[in-house]
């Protein structure tokens, strides 16, 4: 049991099994570290997922729900390609998030939620670190060419391979060589030269309310450690803004 325990862990970080680190290799059911991985993207609760997709759209704003429609209907039409929600605090990004996540758990497709910090990781379900989900090296500010440490074949790159939306909380925070070592993981994984693959992604954040942190960088240090981003989507009401708008044309 130790052995195995030991053998998913260094599976999850290196992406090896633990004959490649010369000890002894566990019996266990063929397939059985796969389905863990890939388990864990898969095995949400349909009945649960449809409950929160379904009560969430409802509650979409006519903003919110364009542009629900219109990133969905990208997922379904199997499009490649890098969204950004841009929205300030308190819009909306989560709920949006939530409801989008859902309305693709809910049929069995894969949706990857991460986000830069731990703290906004939490706040997804099934959420995780940026860092922890691809593997991402802590110096990568310095290698020339950054790149994860996920191996082709292995279960993680499984993951990365099916599924249908990458989404990525509080992207603004996240140094431009993450994104490069995400997007070499991601075409490697995918064997596709495509934007990030071709797996459809949703950066999601507000540059007004944070920005990468460089130690002692100047302006030009920080514009060149954010990355390019391909089509903006905006959110500007928080909820209650539109529920006032909508009374007080109502009382007119
Ligand atoms: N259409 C909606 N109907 C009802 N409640 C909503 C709707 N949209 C958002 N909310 C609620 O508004 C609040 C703020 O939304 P949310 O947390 O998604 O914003 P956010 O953009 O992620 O904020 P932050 O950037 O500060 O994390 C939450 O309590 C959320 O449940």
């Amino acid at each position: 049991m130790a052995l195995i325990n030991l053998e998913d862990i260094i599976a999850s970080i290196y992406g090896t099994s633990l004959e490649n680190h010369s000890l002894p290799v566990p019996t266990r059911q063929a397939d059985k570290r796969k389905d863990k991985e890939y388990s864990r993207e898969t095995n949400y609760s349909c009945k649960e997922q449809g409950r929160i997709a379904g009560a969430n759209v409802k509650k979409l704003t006519p903003e919110q729900s364009f542009i629900y429609n219109d990133f969905t209907q990208k997922i379904q039409n199997g499009q490649s390609g890098l969204c950004f929600l841009d929205a300030p605090g308190g819009c909306s990004k989560t709920f949006f998030i939530e409801t989008t996540l859902a309305s693709q758990r809910v049929k069995g497709s894969i949706a990857i939620a991460t986000a830069s910090t731990g703290l906004a990781a939490t706040l997804l379900p099934g959420g995780r670190t940026v860092h922890s989900t691809f593997k991402v090296p802590l110096n990568i500010i310095n290698p020339e060419t950054p790149s994860c440490s996920i191996k082709k074949g292995t279960a993680l790159s499984r993951v990365l391979q099916d599924a249908s939306v990458l989404i990525v909380d509080e992207a603004t925070l996240l140094h431009r060589n993450v994104f490069e070592a995400i997007v070499t993981t991601l075409k490697d994984t995918r064997s596709s030269s495509e934007v990030m693959g071709g797996l459809l992604t949703l950066l999601c954040g507000d540059f007004q309310q944070i920005l990468p942190v460089i130690r002692q960088g100047t302006r030009a240090n920080i514009v060149d450690a954010l990355s390019q981003v391909i089509l903006t989507l905006e959110i500007s009401q928080t909820v209650q803004t539109h529920n006032k708008h909508e009374s007080s044309a109502a009382s007119r």
